[in-house]
């Protein structure tokens, strides 16, 4: 089956400048070699610490950030290559979620222009069209069609972030990236908002893009995910292999530092942090080998088993 989305060898490097001539004097390596795929309706998770890299991935991708090198592939059709016509036809079906839906939501708008936006810029609708699309939206992400003519403030914080998935699906796009959706929700509401993007997911068969720095979350929704760190991988795989079999001492850390939702295990969950950070600190953080590949903790130690939490 081919993938939605390829992204083969991505590099994101940020000039740095400095001097009275402004010279570029260095270069930040925030993304330096990444690659993945995502089939249709699957979703795929990015994590790591902040700095990592996962943000800028998920920019590059949607044409917020320069690519350096590397490529996009959307559908088969690279990206870099197509004409502007084409592009914007692909912009149409790549749409994203920020982190913030308190900031992301134009305070001054009302819902129905916040949600119509992508509407108007894509599609030739008269009001009266436009205001029942905007109320379906509305009603799909479970508020009230009637609170289109309110401001974002009115909203709690699980709500805007509704209003502002009604308006990343306003045009039934293809793949959704998914930045750090629920990290300025309160942990109540988090759980809620995932749950309903799922269920958005199987209706409507998005693919995700998910960014995030918690693996807990990442484990909640993620087919496959890539671990990050300084701009490149130290591991990937499906869900499974990387909480059964996490190889990277990066990845056991990440794992240990989930809270375990069982109180019986919290004795042996802390004695596993501690080890895990032990095994952790003794690398001084140097993941990479001379050719930039990501050393195993097989290689470098005895493995220990890392107990894997409960699921909240
Ligand atoms: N426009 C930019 N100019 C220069 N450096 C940048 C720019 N955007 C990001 N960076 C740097 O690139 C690196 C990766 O940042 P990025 O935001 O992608 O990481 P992240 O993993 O998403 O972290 P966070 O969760 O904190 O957003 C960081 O060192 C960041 O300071």
């Amino acid at each position: 089956m081919m993938s939605l989305i390829e992204v083969e060898n991505l590099k994101v490097h940020f000039p740095v400048r400095g001097g009275v001539f402004q010279t570029v004097k260095d270069h930040v390596r925030a993304v330096d070699g990444v690659s993945f795929s995502i089939e249709q309706g699957q979703t795929y998770g990015l994590v790591g610490e902040s700095g990592s890299g996962k943000t800028t991935t998920g920019r590059a991708i949607i044409g917020l950030n320069d690519i350096t090198s590397g490529k996009v592939m959307f559908e088969g059709r690279d990206l870099a290559t197509i004409n502007k016509k084409e592009y914007i036809d692909v912009r149409k079906d790549i749409q994203m979620i920020f982190q913030d839906p308190f900031s992301s939501l134009n305070p001054k708008k009302r819902v129905v222009d916040i949600v119509a936006e992508p509407l108007r810029n894509y599609e030739n609708l008269s009001a009266k069209e436009e205001r029942i699309r905007v109320q379906e939206l509305m009603e799909l992400v479970g508020l009230s069609p009637e609170a289109i003519y309110k401001y974002p403030h009115e909203f709690s914080g699980g709500q805007r972030q509704r209003i502002g998935i009604a308006r990343a699906i306003a045009l039934n796009p293809k793949l959704i990236i998914a930045d750090e959706p629920v990290s300025a929700l309160d942990v109540s509401v988090q759980a809620q908002v995932l749950n309903f993007m799922r269920e958005i997911q199987k209706e409507l068969n998005l693919t995700y893009l998910f960014i995030s720095h918690d693996l807990g979350i990442i484990r909640h929704m993620c087919d496959h995910i890539g671990i990050m760190y300084k701009g490149r991988y130290v591991e990937h795989g499906t869900s499974d292999e990387i909480f059964n079999n996490p190889q990277h001492i990066y990845t056991k850390r990440l794992i240990a530092a989930i809270p375990d939702s069982n109180p019986r295990n919290r004795e042996m969950h802390y004695e596993n942090r501690k080890l895990v950070k032990s095994e952790y600190d003794k690398l001084e953080k140097d993941f990479f080998d001379e050719e930039g590949l990501p050393f195993s903790l097989k290689s470098i130690s005895a493995t220990h088993q890392v107990a894997l939490p409960e699921r909240g």
